[in-house]
C-alpha cells in the first residue's frame, strides 16, 4: 500500500477576495443610501504595458461591481513629469475620488518617488506615500499596502490575530510588498526576519519559519526542501512563464507541488494574493472615502 503524500490545505485567495468584495460592496451600497457618498477610485496609468493593461481593466471592473466609481487616466509613455504631477493635482482636488493608484513600474524618464509623494496622503490607497509608510511604521491609522494587507487577512483568517511565538520570514525587501509585510507581521507579535539577495544560506533561513512570506520575482525558486514541516506558506510572486510548448503560464515564486507536500497551507499562484490585493484596493478606498467624509470606517478592513 502506498502512503499518500501529506497535503497543505490550499489558501484559495480567489474565493477569499470575492467574499471580501462583497463585504466591501454591502458597505459602499450602505455608505450610498445613508450619506450620499459614492467612493471613487482613479487609476493612472502610463504608456502601454500589456500585463499592466489587463490588471487596470480588471480594476475597473471590479470597481463598479462594488459600486464605486471608476475613473480610467491612460496617457501616452512620453508624458512629461509635469503633464503628470498636474494630474494628479487634479486628483488630489477631485472631491468624487477618494482614492489614486498611479501603476508602477512608471517609464524610466519619470521620478516615481516624486509622483508619489505627490499623492495626497488620504487618497494614497496603495499605501506607498512616505506618510502612510511612517505611520504603519508607528503604528498609527495608515492606509497599508494592499498586497501585503490581503496576505495579512489571509493569515488573520487562519491563525487569529495573534503570531506570538511564531517565527515569520519574508523573502523580498522592495518597498510595495518586503517592508510592509514584515511591518505587519511584527504588529502582529512574529518574530520578523527579512531576507533577500544577499542573505547568507537562504535555505536554513527559510527553514526556520512558521510563516514564509515569498515576495521575490523568480519563479519557482523556492522548494519544497527549504519549507519547515506544517508552515504557512503565503506565494506573492507572479511571473509570467513560457513553458517548453509555447504557452504562457503564471508561476509563484515557491514550486508549488513541492512545498505543498510539506507545508500545512499555502496559496495557490494564480488564484492566491493576486485577488487579494484588487480587493484590497476596494477596501482601501472604502477606508479612505469614509475617514474623508468623517464617517466611521467598516471593521475588518484595516489592521
Ligand atoms: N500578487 C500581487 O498582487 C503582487 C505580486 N507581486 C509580485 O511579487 C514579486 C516581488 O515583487 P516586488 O517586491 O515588487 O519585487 P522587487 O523586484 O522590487 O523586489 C524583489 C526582492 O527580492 C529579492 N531577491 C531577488 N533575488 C533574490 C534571491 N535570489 N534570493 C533572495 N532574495 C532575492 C530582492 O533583493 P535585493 O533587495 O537584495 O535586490 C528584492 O528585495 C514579483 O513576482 C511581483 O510580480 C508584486 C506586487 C503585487
Ligand atoms: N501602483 C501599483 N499598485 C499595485 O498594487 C501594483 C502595481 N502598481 N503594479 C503591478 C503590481 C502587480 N499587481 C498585481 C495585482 C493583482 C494580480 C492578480 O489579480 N493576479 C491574478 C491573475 C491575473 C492573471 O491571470 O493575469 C492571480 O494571481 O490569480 C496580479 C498582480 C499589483 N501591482
Amino acid at each position: 500500500m502506498t502512503v499518500p503524500e501529506p497535503q497543505a490545505r490550499r489558501l484559495d485567495g480567489k474565493a477569499f477576495a470575492a467574499a471580501l468584495r462583497a463585504r466591501v460592496a454591502g458597505h459602499v451600497a450602505r455608505l450610498k443610501d445613508d450619506h450620499g457618498v459614492t467612493p471613487g477610485l482613479a487609476v493612472v496609468l502610463v504608456g502601454e504595458d500589456p500585463a499592466s493593461e489587463v490588471y487596470v481593466r480588471n480594476k475597473g471592473r471590479q470597481t463598479t461591481e462594488a459600486g464605486m466609481a471608476s475613473f480610467s487616466h491612460r496617457l501616452a509613455a512620453d508624458t512629461t513629469q509635469a503633464e503628470l504631477l498636474d494630474l494628479v493635482a487634479r486628483l488630489n482636488a477631485d472631491p468624487a475620488v477618494h482614492g489614486i493608484l498611479v501603476q508602477l513600474p512608471l517609464p524610466a524618464h519619470l521620478d516615481a518617488d516624486a509622483v508619489i509623494g505627490a499623492i495626497a496622503p488620504e487618497k494614497d490607497v496603495d499605501g506607498f506615500h512616505v506618510l502612510n509608510v511612517g505611520r504603519l511604521a508607528t503604528g498609527q491609522a495608515a492606509l497599508v499596502p494592499c498586497t501585503p494587507l490581503g496576505c495579512l487577512m489571509m493569515l488573520d483568517d487562519l491563525h487569529g490575530p495573534d503570531l506570538s511565538g511564531k517565527t515569520a520570514v519574508v523573502v523580498g525587501r522592495s518597498n510595495i510588498v518586503g517592508k510592509p509585510m514584515a511591518q505587519l507581521l511584527l504588529r502582529r507579535n512574529a518574530t520578523v526576519t527579512v531576507a533577500h539577495s544577499r542573505t547568507a544560506d537562504l535555505a536554513a533561513v527559510c527553514r526556520g519559519a512558521d510563516i514564509l512570506v515569498a515576495a521575490v520575482g523568480r519563479p519557482e525558486m523556492i522548494p519544497g526542501a527549504w519549507i519547515k514541516p506544517g508552515a504557512t506558506v503565503i506565494d506573492v510572486g507572479i511571473n509570467r512563464v513560457q513553458l517548453a510548448d509555447g504557452r504562457s503560464v503564471l508561476r509563484g515564486d515557491v514550486d508549488f507541488a513541492s512545498a505543498a507536500a510539506v507545508a500545512g497551507a499555502i496559496t495557490p499562484v494564480p488564484g492566491g494574493v493576486g485577488p487579494m490585493t484588487i480587493a484590497c484596493l476596494l477596501a482601501n478606498t472604502l477606508t479612505a472615502a469614509c475617514r474623508l467624509h468623517d464617517l466611521p470606517e467598516p471593521e475588518g478592513l484595516t489592521p
